[in-house]
């Protein structure tokens, strides 16, 4: 018999059903998590991203990086399970900055596990109502594990320090972790009152060796004091502003002017001149001393400026400003009527200062005393880069911990243990849901066997060692990865934020479990342009 399937889909729309869609997310998955893999944990190692186009590859220079979110960020992908995967390693990184590569590869694990239950026909919804009894499972065990110390006690700080370090310890500064570990835990405790981590800028200068990197109280402009203005001021009453401050050429939109000589074209620009100068007593007369303009400032309203003994710097780019104007607790103003309440900004001492061979601006006695800088120096800006990116993670990780002060292991111990509760769940389940239960453990397993793998150790055997302790009931069992061999992780002073494990454990099953649902995939046929 010959039967004809009604075309319900629009000409130029496509469809994979059933298997073959399955077939498409799994590949995809598998493929986004074999990529970020060999990156994940301490002897992870780095890729280098290069721009496709030859034209962008002169503007774009090339990334050398460990970072999962920075890594899947860069890659084009054409499989829609991929893009979600990549989603949840950005939404891990806004929120907790690390634990990026680790979403994506626990996730990946998972669906090649579930791939294997599909083929044996196990039904995907009984798959994720394994997933879900085994997350449940997983998160008591990790709440039972998680520790905490008061947030004003010094062996907080000394948890702060060693979470710091492991989030360090897998990037580029892992032989400064030392240093830097205290940096941004020195950094984040200034700010620990708002944890506005915008507070904390991080300046880029090459030259040096990483090591010299150093906190700087206070605010820092990468600009420089007007002409002939003292470079140094105190008690500073600062007005940030955007608006033109140029008369130098005059303007005139969309009228024609004719003139009979030249005389009545200087009038014009005396005009202009005297507008301009109106402009500048207009915000000298808000009471400032300093003059902090997103624009230029041109040299008739610098000289006014001069006059009225204002100092004035121009040009400050706007993310600068933004930073510059929460830290000074100012607002930005663009607009001077004398009428208008404008709030300026406050601070101690405004001086010059030179980093390297570069002269920069120093506000410091900020009025919101938290503003810090880092000055990070090293010996190319490939360096730098990923010197920033791995600082980054540290600070939004303390920070997560600032605001829940939650600590757990790190170093494979805390999936081992989830992995054991989940194993134990599985022999009291009847049925098919076991396996899937079964599966959700063995992708858990999964994390430290790379770690191992990333190293040149014998995971399985590794892996099997931690496993059989945890059995014995050490729960701090986990990876010793200078001895490449069973270790007890709470002596080692491996520490994760209960947080940022938590959010990886539920994102990666949440993602899973939506993928799995999938058995369709269908293409939207492209719009037609209308004829205009
Ligand atoms: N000294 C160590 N020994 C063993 N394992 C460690 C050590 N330090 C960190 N780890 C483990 O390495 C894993 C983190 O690795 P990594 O930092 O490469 O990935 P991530 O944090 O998931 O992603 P990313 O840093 O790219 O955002 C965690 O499981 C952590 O417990």
């Amino acid at each position: 018999m010959h039967t004809v399937m009604p075309d319900v889909l629009k000409q130029g729309a496509q469809e994979d059903k059933g298997e073959i869609a399955r077939l498409q997310y799994f590949v995809g998955a598998i493929a986004v998590g074999d990529l970020v893999k060999s990156t994940l944990g301490p002897r992870g190692l780095d890729k280098i991203l290069m721009p496709l186009n030859p034209e962008g590859a002169r503007n774009h220079q090339h990334t050398v990086t460990n970072d999962g979110a920075t890594i899947l960020k860069s890659v084009w992908l054409d499989n829609p399970v991929s893009k979600i995967l990549v989603d949840v390693s950005m939404q891990q990184d806004n929120k907790c900055g690390d634990g990026t590569t680790g979403v994506v590869v626990l996730a990946a694990e998972m669906l090649r596990n579930a791939e294997v239950l599909i083929e044996n026909k196990i039904h995907p919804q009984i798959i994720c109502d394994g997933f879900r009894m085994a997350l449940e499972v997983a998160r008591e065990a990790l709440l039972n594990s998680c520790f905490s110390h008061d947030v004003e006690s010094e062996t907080f700080k000394q948890d702060m320090l060693k979470i710091a370090r492991t989030t360090l310890s897998s990037k580029l500064l892992t032989h400064e972790k030392e240093h830097f570990s205290q940096l941004a835990v020195d950094a984040i405790l200034r700010i620990k009152d708002t944890l506005n981590l915008d507070l904390i800028q991080i300046i880029k200068k090459t030259g040096a060796t990483i090591k010299d990197s150093y906190l700087e109280e206070g605010f820092i402009l990468e600009k420089r004091i007007g002409i002939n203005q003292p470079k140094t001021l105190v008690d500073c009453k600062i007005m940030i502003a955007n608006t033109p401050m140029d008369t130098d050429k005059v303007k005139i939109y969309g009228t024609k002017v004719s003139t009979d000589s030249f005389e009545a074209i200087q009038d014009l620009e005396n005009e202009e001149k005297q507008k301009m100068k109106n402009k500048v007593e207009s915000i000298i007369a808000h009471g400032c001393n300093v003059f902090i303009n997103r624009q230029l400032i041109y040299n008739y309203p610098e000289q006014v400026f001069r006059e009225n003994k204002v100092m004035t710097i121009e040009h400050s780019d706007f993310d600068g400003m933004e930073r510059l104007a929460s830290c000074l607790d100012a607002e930005i103003a663009s607009t001077f009527e004398k009428n208008l309440n404008i709030k300026l900004g406050h601070c101690d001492k405004i001086e010059e200062i030179i980093i390297g061979e570069d002269k920069l601006i120093r506000f410091s006695g900020c009025k919101k005393n938290g503003a810090c800088t880092i000055i990070l120096r090293g010996a190319s800006m490939h360096i730098l880069e990923e010197s920033e990116r791995s600082l980054h993670d540290a600070l939004a990780v303390l920070s997560e911990t600032l605001k829940d002060n939650r600590v757990v292991l790190g170093a494979g111990c805390s999936e081992m243990l989830m992995s054991n509760a989940i194993d134990n769940l599985a022999r009291t389940v009847e049925g098919k849901k076991s396996l899937a239960i079964e599966a959700y453990a063995k992708a858990l397993r999964q994390i430290p066997t790379y770690i191992l793998d990333n190293g040149g150790f014998d995971s399985s055997e590794i892996v099997s060692k931690i496993r059989a302790q945890h059995t014995k009931g050490n729960k701090y069992a986990g990876i010793d990865i200078n001895k490449g061999d069973v270790g007890n992780i709470m002596e080692l002073g491996i520490y994760e934020s209960y947080n940022s494990k938590l959010s990886q454990l539920t994102s990666a099953t949440e993602a899973v479990e939506m993928i799995l649902r999938v058995d369709d995939i269908i293409k939207c046929a492209p719009r037609q342009r209308s004829n205009v």
